[in-house]
């Protein structure tokens, strides 16, 4: 019996990735010294697996923005718009991949980035591989070789992760009509051969081939890539051990493909679908391994030991214990890395800190489920189990989790929670001299850039060398000037800022019952930026006001409207660690109906517009189709929950972005915002032909630039975007903004991007017969 890991985080434990690629990025450090950090974090990562006792040690599960990115950058899918920077010599290779990631503005280039979106269900963000008809594919990048023999210089034979040929061509997108890329396949697998080959030549012996599109919906052509490409391999690299990795979800109905695909071993994810495990031990032929996704890599919970062994047994019964291996559900790149970083006093009690395991404390678990697999009757493996179920039991029975109240109001909720008093024609009319705006209504999506002084602001304040008192007093200036400079650039709708948040999580969590949070539990979301979801342990409710305080405070210093700024309890619910022990549709109730308060208040203390931000709605959706109708019904549930509170004559506002709309606009409709802002630049409007096809009834702020990209935008392009908006959709429902917040981003860059898209706005009120100058 084996153990292995399908990746671990590569941020390093104190975010040590993160600082050196910003670093690098702002011209504070040499590419080697990058190099250098991406090496140590490696090793350091090797050693701890290596220590814990995993004997199939991953590698290329390290990448120093993306492991999508990665592999279009192995098989040179480099798009024409980034050539010029190929053909610059003098550019290191790194500068061409980082330009793939962020665009390129610099030696007269201005280059955009390429789309960023959803990693399946979860909060991490992958580069969408572009390709055109008859895309030619090459070894480009080397880094699968190199760094396997980096870890095997250290003295591993590690076995190398990589993203599966049809998986790969699955998370891409065709950038011209007239083909399909999965037709792509023969042209793409001979470069994975190549790779094959010489990791055979190197000694490699298991290799992990990532193909999470098996536990999605195929159709035949995809299903005929499978058979084709897994053929191909086992000829061309008949001594590789080939373990085809799912995760996320069950295999169903790809079941019989999946058992009959010539690889050595496949992993199921049996956290996510315990119930395939069954099914598929009677399917698998003998000669094939397979691997038991048993510690959860998407929650913080500690394994609970007996459960797992019970699925251990269950597979040991019908298969041989050589050709079993344990494993992680899918890559712990989605587990914060070490709970020893979390020092006490934080709100990690030691009670709950005993419920956790962070992405080192899993890989222990790992091992320890191999021990007590092979000898559960040796002392110090009942001692291991016996501690292990303590903890276990403690969850179950401990007293902070439940709360009466929070579990009553839940269940006394009606219909009449979630419906506005009149449908959206009849507010419009109630909204539109309630507001006073122009055509064109331009705003932006809530947080303006979270400089270093602010972030060092609330450092300052965490280690008690600021007051709170102090510390909002900065944050009072920092609004302040913010709603001055919106004013005195002509935005309609303003914002506060969002300068007093963490993060649009987190902030809600700090202050909510029922969640605690890490002082270190850093995951990450895209590139270098990390999150640190916090964790719901027990029923949710607001004890006070979260955010009407700066709010009022904004809108008391200008006669322009200020959004209130919420964060919905779908996004809340999706990225945060929920709870394991009741329906996530509970959970996001609870958040509902606490969210629903807050918006009650800001009505109250006079806020008119309130946005519900909900990024996560989409992402949040099931792998399989036939379970989205159920996980759609409860989450436009919630949000409708937590919106319709308020009069009619206020406007409720939500906001997505990194979502493709298409397959659910008419559920998108049903959340029944009066506005809703959309990403959209980076996929050049085309997200807006969902919403026109189905003559979406609402307001629509579709993007018109991207925040992702420290690229600025011209007026002009922004004109463009919008002249493409209205080509689609009627000019009285269009809003303009950017693509997300700009908590991101410089005030270098935000001033002028925003100032160009005031005036974009402008030119396109004056091409209109109805447009008024503002
Ligand atoms: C909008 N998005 C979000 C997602 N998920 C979230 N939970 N939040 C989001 O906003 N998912 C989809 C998108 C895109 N994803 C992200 C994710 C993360 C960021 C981001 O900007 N992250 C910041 C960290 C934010 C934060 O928690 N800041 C804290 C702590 C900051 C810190 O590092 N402090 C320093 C000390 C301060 C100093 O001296 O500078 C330290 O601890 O060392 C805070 O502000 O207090 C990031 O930098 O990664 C954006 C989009
Ligand atoms: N209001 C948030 C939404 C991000 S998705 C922000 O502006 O950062
Ligand atoms: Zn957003």
């Amino acid at each position: 019996m084996l153990t292995h890991n399908l990746g671990y985080p590569r941020i390093g434990s104190k975010r040590q990735l993160k600082k050196a690629s910003e670093a690098y990025w702002a011209g504070k450090s040499t590419l080697r010294e990058l190099q250098e950090t991406g090496a140590n974090i490696r090793e350091e990562n090797w050693k701890i697996q290596q220590e814990a006792g995993i004997d199939l040690i991953p590698s290329n599960d390290f990448s120093f923005y993306d492991q999508v990115l990665d592999m279009s950058f192995t098989v040179g899918a480099i798009p024409e718009r980034y050539h010029e920077i190929v053909t610059d010599q003098k550019k290191p290779e790194l500068d061409l991949y980082f330009a793939m990631a962020r665009g390129y503005q610099k030696n007269g280039l201005d280059i955009i980035a390429m789309e960023m979106t959803k990693w399946f269900d979860t909060n991490y963000h992958y580069i969408v591989p572009e390709f055109k008809k008859n895309q030619p594919f090459k070894l480009f990048s080397t880094k699968i070789l190199d760094e396997f023999k980096e870890a095997k210089r250290q003295g591993i034979i590690t076995k190398p992760v990589i993203l599966g040929p049809v998986s790969y061509l699955l998370l891409g997108k065709e950038k011209e009509k007239g083909f399909k890329r999965i037709e792509l396949i023969k042209n793409l697998v001979p470069v994975y051969l190549d790779i094959l080959k010489k990791l055979e030549e190197s000694n490699a012996t298991w290799v992990q081939l990532d193909e999470p599109f098996l536990a999605m919906d195929l159709d035949q052509e995809e299903k005929e890539a499978f058979e084709y490409t897994y053929k191909t391999i086992r000829k061309a690299c008949p001594n590789l051990k080939i373990l085809l990795t799912t995760y996320f979800g069950g295999l169903d109905e790809n079941l019989d493909l999946a058992c009959e695909l010539p690889v050595c071993g496949l992993h199921l994810d049996l956290v996510r679908a315990p119930k395939q495990l069954e099914k598929t031990l009677d399917k698998l032929p003998q000669n094939l391994s397979l691997s038991l996704g048993l510690v959860d890599g998407r929650n913080i919970w500690k394994n609970d030991f007996k459960a797992s062994l019970e699925l251990l047994e269950l597979a040991k019964g019908k298969k041989s214990e050589n050709r079993l291996l344990i494993a992680s559900s899918c890559s712990l790149l989605h587990s914060p890395c070490d709970l020893e970083e979390e020092k006490s006093g934080s709100g990690l009690t030691a009670e709950i800190q005993q419920w956790l395991a962070f992405a080192k404390q899993k890989v222990g678990e790992i091992a320890s489920l191999k021990q007590l697999a092979l000898d559960s009757g040796l002392p110090e493996n009942q001692q291991l189990l016996e501690e292990n179920q303590k903890a276990i039991q403690s969850k179950k029975t401990s007293s902070i989790i439940h709360k009466q109240e929070v579990g009553q109001a839940v269940s006394s909720l009606t219909p009449g929670h979630s419906t506005r008093n009149k449908p959206f024609g009849e507010r419009r009319k109630l909204q539109t001299p309630n507001l006073n705006l122009p055509l064109f209504p331009t705003t932006t999506i809530g947080s303006f850039p979270q400089t270093k002084e602010v972030r060092q602001w609330r450092a300052l304040k965490k280690k008690g060398k600021l007051t709170q008192n102090q510390y909002d007093e900065l944050i009072k200036s920092e609004t302040e000037m913010a709603i001055r400079w919106q004013e005195g650039i002509g935005l309609d709708v303003l914002v506060h800022g969002e300068f007093e948040r963490n993060d649009m999580v987190e902030y809600f969590g700090e202050q909510l019952e029922g969640f605690v949070f890490t002082q270190n539990g850093w995951v990450q979301s895209y590139g270098s930026r990390c999150v640190k979801p916090p964790i719901i342990y027990g029923d949710v409710s607001r004890p006070e006001p979260m955010t009407v305080g700066w709010t009022s405070f904004a809108q008391s210093l200008t006669e322009k409207n200020v959004k209130g700024m919420l964060t919905g309890p779908v996004t809340i619910l999706q990225w945060s660690f929920v709870r394991n022990d009741q329906p996530r549709s509970t959970t996001c109730q609870q958040i509902a109906l606490a969210i629903r308060e807050e918006v009650a208040d800001l009505e109250k203390e006079g806020i008119k517009i309130i946005q519900i931000d909900e990024p996560a709605l989409r992402e949040g959706l099931p792998l399989r189709q036939s379970d989205w109708e159920a996980y759609l019904d409860w989450a436009v549930e919630c949000f409708r929950i937590s919106a319709s509170v308020v009069e009619d004559k206020t406007q409720i506002h939500t906001h997505m972005c990194y979502s493709e709309f298409n397959d659910i606009i008419k559920h998108i409709a049903g959340m029944d915002a009066d506005v809703i802002t959309i990403e959209c630049s980076r996929s050049q409007m085309e997200l807006l032909d969902a919403f026109a096809e189905f003559q979406y009834p609402n307001e629509i702020g579709p993007g018109v630039y991207d925040i992702h990209s420290p690229r600025i935008p011209s007026k002009e392009e922004m004109v463009e975007l919008l002249e493409k908006a209205k080509s689609v959709l009627p000019e009285e429902q269009l809003w303009v903004n950017p693509d997300c917040g700009l908590k991101t981003r410089g005030w270098k860059e935000t001033e002028p991007a925003l100032e160009r898209m005031v005036q974009a706005a402008k030119a396109l009120r004056k091409t209109t017969v109805a447009g008024i100058e503002n």
